[in-house]
């Protein structure tokens, strides 16, 4: 079985995400990598990283734990964070300590138990992206290892917000649950109420690394 301290070394921290879209000017792994470095000056304890490329070059630069993820548009499926199995053993075979894959229970194009195999085989564990405490109940008892917040909102019937979902991470506290918070943590208080709810750790993106989302906040903040 792989080496859980990986998750240990994140109890208690931020986890940035350093990710650009295809059309961001910042899409390019050299920036990435720089993104990276600035959240480790910061004080990251971890790492979320999208794409081969991406993890390849941030892993090249830095030993902090390394979530990485894919992110594939398929036409037969909305599943998008790491749908196959050779995407997540590839993810793994480049250096991520943790794979991030959706484990929403939408319809898939391969096993999610079959991901989580190929992760363990590889030495690295599983991060669940979920969006209901359903889903993470299923994912740990597929043997993920821990469970993170990221797509509630993100699918049909998780609540739509602009906020975090306070309410999951309370079920997921009450249940015993091991969870991460992620997704529209948009504040240094945000995240440190994500924590007392009694989330593991904390991941941020948008907020940190992606200015282009953080100066339309300004700039529709300007308009009124
Ligand atoms: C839903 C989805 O695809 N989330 C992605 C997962 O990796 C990223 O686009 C987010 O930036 C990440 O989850 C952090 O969230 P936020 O950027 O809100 O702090």
């Amino acid at each position: 079985m792989p080496d859980r301290t990986v998750l240990e070394q994140l109890y208690g921290g931020l986890v940035v995400s350093c990710q650009a879209n295809a059309d961001s000017p910042l899409r390019d792994p050299f920036i990435i990598s720089r993104l990276a470095l600035a959240a480790q000056q910061g004080g990251a304890a971890g790492l979320r990283i999208q794409g081969f490329e991406d993890v390849r070059a941030v892993r090249a630069v830095t030993p902090l734990p390394l979530i990485g993820l894919t992110k594939t548009s398929r036409e037969d499926t909305e599943v998008y964070i790491t749908p196959t199995v050779a995407e997540a053993a590839q993810l793994a075979e480049l250096g991520a300590d943790i794979v991030a894959m959706d484990a929403t229970r939408r319809p898939r194009p391969e096993p999610l138990e079959q991901l989580i195999m190929a992760v363990h085989a590889a030495g690295a564990l599983v991060m669940a992206d979920i969006s209901t405490l359903d889903e993470a109940h299923s994912a740990l008892q597929l043997g993920a290892d821990i469970v993170s917040t990221t797509l509630s909102g993100y699918t049909s019937y998780s609540p739509a917000s602009s906020t975090p979902d306070w309410a999951l991470m309370q079920a997921l506290a009450e249940a015993g649950l091991p969870f991460v918070a992620e997704g529209r943590l948009n504040t240094p208080a945000d995240a440190a109420h994500a924590y007392r709810c009694g989330a593991a750790f904390v991941v941020v993106g948008s907020a940190i690394t992606r200015p282009d989302v953080v100066t339309r906040w300004f700039t529709e903040a300007l308009r009124g």
